[in-house]
């Protein structure tokens, strides 16, 4: 295994940020961690990278436990923070030297791994990182994660606030990546992404709700549910979390995803109640249950 958590805890005072974790990372693989700000991803990374100490449990990261040997794990593992990590006033170039020295490295070196990504960066290298865009700045982050040719890589929310064309861009670089032989650990709170990962954990408050594949995930889906849209979607909103027999309402792009707490549910029911709170244009159609959808369900 790539990477071994088991039974990790940690708190921050009275906040159990990770309540007794345990799971695995198999070699090659791209596995996600799915959930909101505060689920607890960037204290389980802290801990993975050893810059944090758990409470409890014990974790391995290529084979080397995080807290006795510490100094190989840096030395074989590559980690992108969630914040902005480089150094501002250093221009593309100078950033990724200083990551290749520290490493004792060259870029010259490494070049095969990072060429993909990089060229698309070196028409810029004279720039200060302060001044990239964001797609930019996390192309070289990258870089400079990867730049000791690294046997793990950890990702702490590489796309939060990055536009929809670099985060595409960002995701077919980790599939690449993956074909490199290199286990890919990284988090994110768009549940789009989800379905990219080979497996994914969907957390939340310290523990974890689910782990599988993406479609075993949205497979399990317990109930029936439908897509409802109507000519006023807040009153729609509205009428349906007034609705007896809801199980669920959830806002969905153009419609809501509903679901019924009758076994013999008939939309028709369901339509001639929603004529009665004066909406019209009202559809109602069965759909697929999405990672989001699984998500709202487990949390509840
Ligand atoms: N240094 C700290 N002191 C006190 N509480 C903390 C500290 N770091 C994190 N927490 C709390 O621990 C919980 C988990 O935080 P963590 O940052 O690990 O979550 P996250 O899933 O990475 O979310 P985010 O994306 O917001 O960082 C949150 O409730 C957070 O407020």
């Amino acid at each position: 295994m790539s990477i071994v958590i088991t039974n990790i805890s940690k708190s921050y005072g009275k906040v159990k940020a990770l309540d007794d974790i345990s799971f695995e990372v198999k070699p090659g693989e791209l596995f996600g961690l799915i959930g909101p700000d505060g689920a607890g991803k960037t204290t389980l990374f802290r801990i993975l990278t050893t810059l944090l100490i758990a409470d409890g449990g014990k974790a391995t990261v290529a084979g080397y436990d995080v807290v006795k040997e510490y100094k190989s794990i840096r030395n074989h593992v590559g980690y992108m923070p969630g914040r902005f990590s480089l150094y501002q006033d250093l221009t593309v170039e100078e950033n990724l030297n200083f990551f290749a020295t520290i490493f004792g490295t060259t870029i010259e070196e490494n070049y095969d791994l990072i060429r993909d990504i990089y060229m698309q960066i070196e028409p810029f290298k004279d720039r200060r990182a302060g001044k990239l865009s964001g797609g930019m700045k996390q192309k070289l982050a990258l870089s400079c994660a990867l730049i000791h040719k690294p046997k793990v890589l950890l990702l702490d929310e590489p796309t939060t606030g990055v536009d929809p064309v670099s985060r595409k861009e960002f995701w077919d670089m980790l599939k690449r990546l993956q074909e490199k032989d290199i286990t890919i650990l990284v988090s994110t709170p768009y549940m789009d992404e989800a379905a990219l990962c080979d497996r994914i954990a969907l957390v939340q408050d310290g523990g974890i709700l689910q782990i599988d594949t993406p479609n075993a995930i949205v497979k399990h889906y317990p109930k029936p549910i439908f897509n409802v849209g109507a000519n006023n979607m807040y009153r729609l909103i509205e009428s349906l979390n007034g609705y007896e027999y809801r199980h669920s309402v959830f806002p969905f792009g153009e419609f809501v995803h509903y679901t019924d707490s009758r076994p013999d549910f008939d939309p028709v029911s369901l339509k001639r109640y929603l004529e009665s709170q004066d909406l019209s244009e009202i559809h109602i159609e069965k759909t697929r249950a999405t990672i989001e959808d699984t998500f709202m369900e487990l949390a509840k």
